[in-house]
C-alpha cells in the first residue's frame, strides 16, 4: 500500500506553484538550456544522482575495505592486475573497482595506469574504528534493503540482534561476541571522546561517573586530560570485565572505580558531582530515557552536572548525516531514537535539570553534546 493521495487544497501558494513547474520534464529541459538556470539545474541533477547512488557508493567502499585495497596502496602504488591476483578477481573488474575508488576520491589514477592512495583514502585508514564500522554495515544495510518494512516495524531486524548487549541481554551472548561489540564501540569512542571534551570542558568537576561507560575509553581520555578528577564507570555486569581489562592495560585501574549494575534495576550510586551519558540515550525509547534521567538527577548533589554526548538530529534544521544515517540506524536497532538537542533538553528539564547549554559540534557526524545542571 502506498501513501494516499493528498486531498486538494485551495488558495495560492508560490512555492507549491513553483514546485509543480519544476516537476514538469519540459520545464526541466528548458531550465537545462537557459543560461541563468542551467548551472542550478545541473547541480540539482548531480545532487539527486548522488542520493540515487548512495547505496552503490557504500557497497564499493565495502569491497575496498573487505579486499584491504587501501592498506595495500598505503605501502605502494599498484596496477589493477597486482591487486587482482590476491583478491581472486579478474584484472578488468579490479580496474573497475579502483576506478570507482578513484572517482570517489579515495585514490588517484596515475598516468601509467597505476593507482595511488589519496589524502582522503589515507585519512579513512586512520579513523579509529571506521574500517570495523564499515565491515559491520552489511547487517545495517540488510535491514535497509526493505526500508518500508523497516518503517512499518515488520519483522526482526539484524541490528537488533547484532547489539543485544546494548540492551542488557544476559547470559546468552558468547564472550567472544561480547568482546567484538565492545571493541567496535571502544574504537569508535576515540573521536567521540576527543570532540566531547573539546565541546564540554570539565573545569570544576571533582568526581565524574560515566554511566553506560562501556569499556572505559571515555574516562581514559578524561583521566589523561584532567589528572585531578576522580573517575568511575558504571555499566552492565557483562561489560565491566572488559572495562577493567582495558583500564588495567592503560595503567588506570587504580584511578577508575568500575561499578557493575543496570540503570533499569535500581538507583545509581551517589558521590559524583558530574555524570556523563555518552552514546547511551539514543539506544533507548523515551520512557527508559526519562527513567534514567530521573535516576541521574537523584544521584547528583545540588549543582551537579550532567553531560550528554551522542550524534543528534538537527531538529528544525535537518542534519544531512545524523537525520539520515543515525536516524535509520537507531530505528533499525529497534528501541533507539536519534533525538535533537532541543528534545534531549526537554527530557532533561522534565527530569528536573536546568541551565541546559548546547555546545557547537565541530563534527556532528561524530557527536554533539550538551550539559545541564541540577538546581542548587
Ligand atoms: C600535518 C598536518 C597536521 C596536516 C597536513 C595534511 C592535511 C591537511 C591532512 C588532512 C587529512 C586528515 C587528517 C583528515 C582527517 C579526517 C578525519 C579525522 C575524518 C573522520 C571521519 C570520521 C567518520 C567518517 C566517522 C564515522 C563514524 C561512524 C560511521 C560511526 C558510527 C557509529 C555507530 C553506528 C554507533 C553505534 C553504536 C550504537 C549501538 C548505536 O549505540
Ligand atoms: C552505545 S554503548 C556506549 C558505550 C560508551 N559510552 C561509548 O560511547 O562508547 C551503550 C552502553 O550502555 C550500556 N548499557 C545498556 N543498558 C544498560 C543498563 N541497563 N545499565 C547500565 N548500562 C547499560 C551498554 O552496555 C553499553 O556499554
Amino acid at each position: 500500500m502506498a501513501a494516499q493521495d493528498p486531498p486538494a487544497r485551495g488558495g495560492f501558494d508560490l512555492t507549491r506553484w513553483l514546485n509543480r513547474l519544476i516537476a514538469r520534464p519540459d520545464i526541466q529541459s528548458l531550465a537545462a538550456r537557459l543560461p541563468f538556470s542551467r548551472g542550478l539545474a545541473r547541480r540539482d541533477g548531480a545532487e539527486i544522482f548522488e542520493i540515487v547512488q548512495g547505496f552503490v557508493r557504500s557497497q564499493v567502499l565495502g569491497a575496498l575495505v573487505e579486499l584491504r585495497v587501501l592498506p595495500w596502496l598505503m605501502e605502494r602504488d599498484a596496477y589493477p592486475a597486482e591487486l587482482a591476483q590476491g583478491a581472486g578477481i579478474a584484472p578488468e573488474r579490479m580496474e573497475i573497482l579502483l576506478q570507482a575508488g578513484a572517482a570517489m576520491g579515495l585514490m588517484k589514477r596515475r598516468g601509467d595506469g597505476r593507482f595511488r592512495l589519496s589524502r582522503k583514502g589515507a585519512a579513512l585508514i586512520g579513523v579509529p574504528g571506521l574500517e570495523a564500522m564499515i565491515r559491520h554495515h552489511h547487517v545495517f544495510y540488510q535491514d535497509m534493503a526493505d526500508p518500508v518494512a523497516l518503517l512499518r516495524g515488520e519483522g526482526e531486524t539484524g541490528l537488533a540482534q547484532f547489539w543485544p548487549y546494548v540492551f542488557g541481554a544476559k547470559g546468552d551472548i558468547p564472550p567472544e561476541d561480547a568482546l567484538r561489540y565492545s571493541d567496535l564501540m571502544a574504537q569508535s569512542q576515540e573521536l567521540v571522546a576527543q570532540d566531547t571534551l573539546r565541546m564540554i570542558p570539565l573545569r570544576g568537576v571533582s568526581r565524574l561517573m560515566d554511566v553506560g561507560g562501556g569499556s572505559g575509553v571515555f574516562v581514559s581520555h578524561v583521566a589523561r586530560r584532567y589528572p585531578r578528577i576522580a573517575l568511575s564507570v558504571f555499566d552492565l555486569p557483562e561489560v565491566i570485565p572488559d572495562a577493567r581489562r582495558r583500564l588495567g592495560s592503560a595503567g588506570l585501574d587504580g584511578r577508575v572505580i568500575c561499578c557493575a549494575g543496570s540503570f533499569r534495576d535500581g538507583p545509581l550510586q551517589t558521590g559524583a558531582d558530574a555524570i556523563s551519558l555518552i552514546r547511551v540515550l539514543y539506544d533507548h525509547d523515551d520512557a527508559t530515557v526519562g527513567d534514567l534521567l530521573a535516576k541521574v538527577h537523584a544521584a547528583l548533589p545540588p549543582g551537579g552536572r550532567l553531560i550528554i554526548s551522542e550524534p543528534m538530529s538537527g531538529g528544525a534544521r535537518p542534519d544531512p548525516i545524523c537525520d539520515v544515517y543515525f536516524a535509520f540506524y537507531t530505528m533499525a536497532m529497534g528501541t533507539g531514537r536519534t533525538r535533537s538537542a532541543a528534545r534531549i533538553a526537554e527530557l532533561c528539564e522534565a527530569a528536573g535539570f536546568e541551565a541546559v547549554r548546547v555546545a557547537k559540534a565541530p563534527r556532528p557526524f561524530v557527536t554533539s553534546a550538551l550539559s545541564c545542571s541540577k538546581p542548587l
